[in-house]
């Protein structure tokens, strides 16, 4: 019986007989230094969002202690008694809270400015706020989770990354394919998987583990792949991912893949040294899975994991053209009035479109989303409700401080921060005494949320749902 402490809960779980069997005999005379990974506790780590602030600035401000991730440069390990998730550059949208190997994932297939990408299983959104900094405004990201509740909290960290470019979808895999054949420059499948590797992490995890999880899981992984392989471009690349060990989850899924389709290669990447290489002996000894990538606990600093990057040989090469939402624009009058009254520069709000009720600025390149369940377009900049607009979270956490006519801007250790984000009302500054309307509130210059000032009085508009009680 093998018992794993959970450091932060305190909670002992006996991990299950069969996996450590597994491992025993899977890894021989490494198995030991596996093993007492589980001794140590797990790493912690956060991700600065480079579209709002360079590595460089964000290690001026953050109060905390941080260590750079080898494997990627806008990633830190930060100590356990520090909670970045309840610091206001947090709410602000400045870092993602992400386990250091996970940021792996992106740095192997490296999204490009420009490119287009899809996330496939994107929910919480660690993948897709790491790619939508990498593909910078000019690109296009289509983040998708089948799951509508993941897929919400995937919608609420896009948006606090204030991410503009990205279409939200909640669709299964194969509804894809009519809209994105041939379409995209890189896939991403982050898998489903067992979660072998999170065991240090998540109690959860272990709990449900079973060798029938395996096996439904690699044919699940394999599912998405054979689908997958169509919605890339000719020269494409595919990232392959799980948080979990076992070969039937990793080299034998890659390896049946590719028997099946001789148009794809694995191939080397550039972070691959940091990590150990695939094992091709633990499938029927294709050298060529070498080339996949182990993150192992008792090699580095991080969890668990396994990633293969994949090229597309061949295939069709498919035009598609942009398409047009058709849009009333007689009933954006009361948007633009919002933007005349808000904003400095209200003629940069341009390709608005809206749908309901709901005002989006689209991408510049639109793909055909017919018959898909959409769940955002682009930027969300909010809704048209009887004789007015009213502005969403999403747009006040996309623009930045100096897009704005008026803005509260708190200082981070301020009470007066958190009593903000707890929906509280607050003081406003002399100089907004005699203005009234929509305005940001910002934490040291990065936009947090909205208020609406009139007569000297505060409104609290941070969203009910996010509010703080602590
Ligand atoms: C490892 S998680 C993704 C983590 C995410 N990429 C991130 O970085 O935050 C795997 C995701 O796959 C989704 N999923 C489950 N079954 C699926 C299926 N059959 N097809 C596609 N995605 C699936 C799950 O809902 C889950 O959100």
């Amino acid at each position: 019986m093998f018992k794993i402490k959970f450091w932060e809960s305190g909670v002992t779980v006996v991990l299950p007989d069969g996996y450590i069997a597994k491992m025993k005999s899977l890894l021989g005379d490494e198995y030991e230094e596996f093993i007492q990974s589980y001794d140590s506790e797990r790493y912690y780590g956060l991700r600065v969002n480079t579209s709002k602030i360079s590595v460089e600035d964000f290690l001026k401000i953050f109060p905390y202690e941080l260590k750079p991730i080898p494997w990627c440069e806008s990633g830190f390990y930060y100590r356990k008694d520090v909670k970045p998730g309840k610091h206001p550059y947090h709410a602000a949208g400045l870092y993602y809270i992400q386990e250091p190997s996970a940021m792996a994932v992106v740095e192997a297939v490296s999204p490009q400015p420009g490119d287009v990408v899809l996330d496939i299983s994107a929910a919480p959104g660690g993948k897709t706020t790491q790619i939508a900094n990498k593909i910078g405004e000019k690109g296009l990201l289509i983040s998708n989770e089948i799951n509508p509740l993941r897929a919400k909290a995937l919608v609420e960290n896009i948006e606090r990354f204030g991410i503009r470019n990205t279409i939200v979808l909640n669709e299964s895999p194969e509804r894809l394919l009519n809209s994105f054949r041939g379409f995209f420059d890189k896939v991403i499948v982050d898998a489903p998987c067992s979660g072998e590797g999170m065991f240090r992490k998540d109690p959860e995890v272990c709990y449900s583990w079973s060798e029938g999880m395996v096996k439904s899981c690699s044919k699940t992984q394999a599912r998405i792949l054979d689908v997958v392989f169509e919605l890339l471009k000719p020269g494409g690349l595919l990232s392959y991912s799980t948080c979990t060990f076992s070969p039937e989850e990793n080299e034998q899924v890659i390896d049946e893949f590719l028997k099946k389709h001789p148009e794809f290669e694995l191939i080397d990447v550039a972070v691959s040294r940091f990590f150990s290489p695939g094992r091709p002996d633990w499938d029927d000894g294709n050298p060529e899975l070498s080339k996949c990538m182990r993150l192992w606990p008792h090699k580095i600093e991080g969890e668990g994991h396994f990633i293969a990057v994949l090229k597309k040989l061949d295939g069709d090469d498919i035009k598609y053209s942009n398409k047009k939402i058709k849009t009333n624009t007689s009933k954006l009058e009361y948007f633009y009035d919002f933007c005349k009254d808000a904003l400095v520069k209200p003629e940069d709000m341009d390709n608005i479109t809206i749908v309901g009720d709901e005002v989006y600025m689209l991408p510049d390149f639109l793909p055909n989303l017919r018959g898909l369940k959409v769940l955002r377009y682009g930027w969300y900049l909010g809704q048209l409700k009887k004789g007015r607009f009213e502005p969403s979270h999403a747009m006040a956490l996309g623009l930045r401080k100096s897009d704005v006519l008026r803005c509260v801007d708190l200082k981070s250790d301020s009470e007066e921060v958190l009593d903000y984000l707890r929906g509280q009302a607050i003081g406003i500054p002399e100089s907004l005494y005699r203005k009234s309307g929509w305005s940001l509130v910002c934490v040291d210059g990065f936009p947090l949320g909205w208020c609406k000032i009139a007569g000297g009085n505060f409104k609290n508009h941070y969203p009910k749902g996010l509010r703080i009680n602590w």
